[in-house]
This record gives C-alpha cells, sequence and structure tokens, in this order.
C-alpha cells in the first residue's frame, strides 16, 4: 500500500507510490485516478509538465495561476533530485504565508501534491534534475502569478550552496506583501 502523509498544510500531501523490484530494476504507478481519488485528490489533471534543470542550485519558483485557470500539481522527480516546496497564498488561511517542503528524487519516488491557492516552486540538488508534474489546467499565461523565492515574511529556508540560477521572470517576483492574492480560503 502506498504510503501518504500529510504536512502542515492541510491539502499539501506527499505520497509514496509502491516500487516493484526485480533483477531489472523496478516499476511503480506514478499515477492511478481511482487511488488518488481515495487519498481525496480530486483533481482532473489534464495538462503533465516536464522540466530539465542542468545545474544543482537552479531554483524555478515560486509560481501559480489564477483563477479560472488556477492548478492544482501533482509533482515527482524523475531524473535526480529537488527540494520542492509549497506556500499557501488563500487569503483567510490559519497558514497564509506559510510553506512546506521535501526533497523529491528519482531515488525517493515522492509526490508532492499541491491544491489550487498555493504557490510552487523547487530548487535542484543535483545536476539534470527532471521534474514532471500534471496540471488540472491549462497553461493560461495571461494568469500566471510568482512570488519571490526569499521572501523574508514566507522565509522558506532552501537547502542552498551560494545564490540559486534564476529566470529573468523570477529575479523581480513580488512579495507575499504585495500580492493582492486573488486565492481566498474556504474552509
Ligand atoms: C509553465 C509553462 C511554460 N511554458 C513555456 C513558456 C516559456 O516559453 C517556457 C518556460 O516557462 P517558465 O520559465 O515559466 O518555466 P518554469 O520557470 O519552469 O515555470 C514553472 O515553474 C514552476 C515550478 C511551476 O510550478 C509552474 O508550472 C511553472 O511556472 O515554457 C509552456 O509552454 N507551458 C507551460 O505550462
Amino acid at each position: 500500500m502506498m504510503n501518504v502523509k500529510k504536512t502542515d498544510l492541510v491539502g499539501v500531501l506527499l505520497i509514496e507510490p509502491d516500487r516493484f523490484g526485480d533483477h531489472r530494476g523496478f516499476f511503480a504507478e506514478a499515477y492511478n485516478q481511482r487511488l488518488y481519488v481515495g487519498l481525496g485528490i480530486h483533481a482532473n489533471f489534464v495538462q503533465d509538465n516536464h522540466s530539465l534543470s542542468a545545474s544543482v542550485g537552479t531554483l524555478r519558483g515560486l509560481h501559480f495561476q489564477v483563477s479560472p485557470h488556477a492548478q492544482a500539481k501533482l509533482v515527482r522527480c524523475g531524473r535526480g533530485a529537488i527540494f520542492d516546496v509549497a506556500v499557501d497564498i488563500r487569503r483567510g488561511s490559519p497558514t497564509y504565508g506559510q510553506w512546506t517542503g521535501c526533497k523529491l528524487s528519482a531515488a525517493n519516488g515522492v509526490q508532492m501534491f499541491i491544491p489550487a491557492g498555493f504557490a510552487h516552486g523547487f530548487v535542484t540538488l543535483q545536476p539534470d534534475s527532471e521534474i514532471v508534474y500534471k496540471c488540472s489546467d491549462y497553461y493560461a499565461p495571461e494568469t500566471e502569478g510568482a512570488l519571490r523565492w526569499d521572501d523574508p515574511t514566507i522565509g522558506i529556508i532552501w537547502p542552498l550552496q551560494g545564490d540559486p540560477i534564476l529566470s529573468s521572470k523570477d529575479v523581480v517576483a513580488p512579495s507575499l506583501v504585495d500580492l493582492d492574492s486573488p486565492f481566498i480560503f474556504e474552509g
């Protein structure tokens, strides 16, 4: 039976699918709608994303899409290792502005489920790390939002040696205090 853990942020889950090993390696079901609905993950995933980051210390995020294209995500690391982070940006949430993080790697097979209403980002821990993740809505750049990775009011403890490698977009992302978050906590 796969291992499922709750995190400090209600709704953000860590899932470790069973791996069936033999002399060739292993087999695992990386996603099974019936099983995941049973975990309370009712997201209807419509798009799979895949990114490769060549260098250790590459940081992508913190990103989100707003309504009507808010995305829930199911993230896993297919090669290498990352430190994956979710931040609660739902106004009125008891955990607003709080974060949770976990090492996801090809070796540990752990997945993070991040509901809509959370910003998502990660930093790579190994070279040539690849993530693959399911999204519950399509890419809609006009609805994209971002938060500073090093926002002191969020205080994410990134496992970084030195400065991260960032996209030009992420270099200028706003802080939470400057974000008029469109997400409202609905209990
Ligand atoms: C997200 C996305 C991007 N693109 C294109 C747009 C750009 O030409 C190129 C790179 O996009 P971007 O720099 O936004 O990629 P990341 O920095 O990895 O962004 C992602 O990083 C964090 C971790 C996320 O959770 C989001 O899915 C996403 O924001 O891919 C697409 O064509 N479709 C898409 O769904």
